[in-house]
């Protein structure tokens, strides 16, 4: 550890007073776009307040067994109104804080000099948009090239919440290490790694649970059979509900059909992503543990110089946010065009930025290397 760029308010030594202009210029477009309808990830412009609402309903519902419910509804429907002058203010004092890594580009090529960059992304809502049907969540195929590019210049990981298999088949590149089941599952390139050569590499921390989640999955599935649009994903460490395409009034009842089965589970948790709840072993184990695990099979535990950058989209990408807060060692993108509690230090807006951002590195990698 040590050698580390970033403070609490942004990369040490970045140029802050030169971007304010920029981060302004931001905030007055940003405030300027969401005083308009707000679109929420399915393209419907009237939901994303109430759906981000029932969200956190439907997580109290099963975490507190439906305590504080008519709280939360006020404290949320508070919080969420966009057009409320303190909830742009909010909006604007958060872009602020987690200015657009595009507009910070020359600030973190700044931070990262002398230093190898590792690069960490997750997959939905990072590198594809997010859709209704989880199965369909496919890449574009620019995406496909900027990342098969980006993994030359740099070592690059995909780390999702999905189980590896299924994630490797919408992203197909053997030169990449993958972290699926949210990092319990990770296995170094198929094809020898110009870093190292980690055909070997495998960590799966939680393979003791693997008879349960089959367990848990299948009663799930019997359990919500009668709940239209309810999804159980099998992850293989662990399970997705998802509830995009549940009607909100049926929220409440699947909630109560994943606690009734939950409860004989002590030893699994539960976690919430963007409309789908995550049910994983309770494990100290995240993304964050297994960001720490690929830098150190990468060779760099004690490095002082190496910058990873971490993209994500969801809070479980928070622990690998966290991590490298902690460390003071590189730092976190969090994709998301609303304001969210992140331990980030910026932001952009959609995968389509990523993409940018991406080539961007790529572009001026290929130009120091002289390629
Ligand atoms: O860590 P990630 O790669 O971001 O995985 C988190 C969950 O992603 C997937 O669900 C999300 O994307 C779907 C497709 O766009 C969308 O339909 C769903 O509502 C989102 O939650 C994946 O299917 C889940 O298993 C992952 O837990």
């Amino acid at each position: 550890m040590g050698g580390v760029p970033v403070n609490e308010r942004g990369p040490r030594g970045g140029c802050w007073e030169r971007c304010n202009a920029k981060i302004n210029l931001t905030i007055v477009r940003f405030i300027e776009e969401n005083t308009k309808p707000v679109k929420n990830e399915t393209g419907d412009k009237s939901k994303t307040d109430a759906t981000t609402v029932k969200t956190k309903v439907l997580q109290d519902l099963i975490i507190n067994n439906g305590g504080g419910l008519i709280n939360s509804w006020v404290d949320s429907m508070r919080a969420c109104s966009p057009t409320h002058l303190k909830s742009l203010m909010k909006q604007s004092s958060w872009l602020t804080e987690h200015p657009s890594a595009l507009d910070m580009f020359e600030e973190i090529l700044h931070v990262s000099e002398g230093k190898q960059i590792v690069m960490f992304l997750d997959y939905d809502g990072t590198l594809s948009p997010i859709v209704d049907d989880p199965d369909r969540a496919f890449m574009s195929k620019k995406m496909r090239r900027t990342v098969r590019k980006l993994a030359k210049c740099f070592p690059t990981a995909i780390v999702s919440g999905r189980c590896r298999e299924k994630v490797y088949n919408f992203v197909k590149l053997t030169e990449l290490y993958y972290a699926g089941s949210h990092g319990m599952d990770i296995k170094g390139p198929e094809q020898g790694s110009k870093y190292k050569d980690d055909k070997s590499l495998l960590c799966q921390p939680a393979t003791e649970f693997l008879p349960m989640i089959d367990e848990v999955y299948q009663k799930l599935v019997d359990k919500t059979n009668f709940t239209p649009g309810a999804n159980i994903e099998n992850n293989k460490f662990c399970v997705s509900v998802h509830f995009r395409r549940v009607d909100e009034k049926n929220w409440s009842d699947l909630a109560n059909q994943v606690r009734s089965v939950m409860k004989d589970y002590p030893e699994l948790r539960l976690t919430q992503g963007r409309k789908v709840l995550e049910i994983r072993p309770i494990i100290k184990w995240d993304k964050g543990k297994a960001l720490e695990f690929l830098l150190e099979s990468l060779g760099y535990a004690n490095c002082t110089d190496v910058f990873p950058l971490y993209i994500g989209d969801d809070r479980t990408d928070e622990d690998a946010f966290k991590i490298l807060r902690e460390r003071r060692q590189g730092l976190g993108i969090l994709v998301s065009k609303i304001p969210k509690e992140t331990n980030a230090f910026y932001s952009l807006q959609e995968p389509d930025e990523v993409m940018d951002f991406l080539q961007r590195l790529v572009e001026w990698k290929q130009l120091r290397s002289g390629a």
